[in-house]
């Protein structure tokens, strides 16, 4: 197997420099600190430079959740961990590394509505073409083709999360 490359670091870094204008921009009238939610594990990379390139008050959260089992959701999504403070009247910023099927994202959303956040926004790195989820998210990086996706996070069998790129494995 050889990992082949799809989005190497460069592309990476500088689409998070234009996404966090783009953040910066929406949020620039709202006088509120920002609750940016980190998803665990994949996001770990994207979430830690997005928020390395905004200029303004920021509140770091995080959730643990997970479904997949190798390539495949399973369609249960497991809670490891999720927020511990007060969101209500918060402006939220949930930062995903992925979006695929939509399923874990649904979930969170659906959660974190009840707390009654001021506003909630989605920030993604990446967004699978091929799915009608129906999530509109507020803040893509990039859209990709339906391959599974390695590297800046995303794991298979929990490696691979280094590789500083994101990539996708081939035979070779
Ligand atoms: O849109 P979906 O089909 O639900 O897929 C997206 C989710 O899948 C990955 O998480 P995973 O369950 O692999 O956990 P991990 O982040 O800990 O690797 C990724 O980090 C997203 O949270
Ligand atoms: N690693 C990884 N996790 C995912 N979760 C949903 N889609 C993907 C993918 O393409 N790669």
């Amino acid at each position: 197997m050889s990992v082949e490359v799809l989005l190497d670091e460069k592309i990476i870094k500088e689409r998070i420099k234009q996404l966090a204008k783009e953040i910066e921009n929406y949020y620039k009238d709202k006088t509120e600190t920002l609750h940016a939610i980190c998803v665990l594990k994949g996001s770990i990379h994207f979430f830690s430079e997005l928020m390395l390139n905004l200029n303004m008050h920021v509140n770091y959260s995080f959730v643990h959740v997970s479904s997949y089992a190798g390539t495949e959701s399973t369609g249960r999504i497991r809670v490891k961990s999720w927020v511990d403070e007060p969101l209500q009247d918060k402006y939220v910023l949930v930062v995903e590394d992925i979006v695929d099927t939509g399923n874990t994202l649904r979930y969170i959303l659906n959660y974190l509505k009840k707390y009654r956040p001021a506003d909630l926004k989605v920030a993604t790195l990446v967004e699978k073409e091929k799915y009608q989820h129906g999530i509109p998210i507020d803040f893509v990086g990039f859209k990709v083709q339906d391959v599974f996706l390695i590297g800046y996070g995303l794991d298979y069998e929990e490696k691979y999360r280094n590789l500083p790129y994101i990539g996708y494995l081939k035979n070779t």
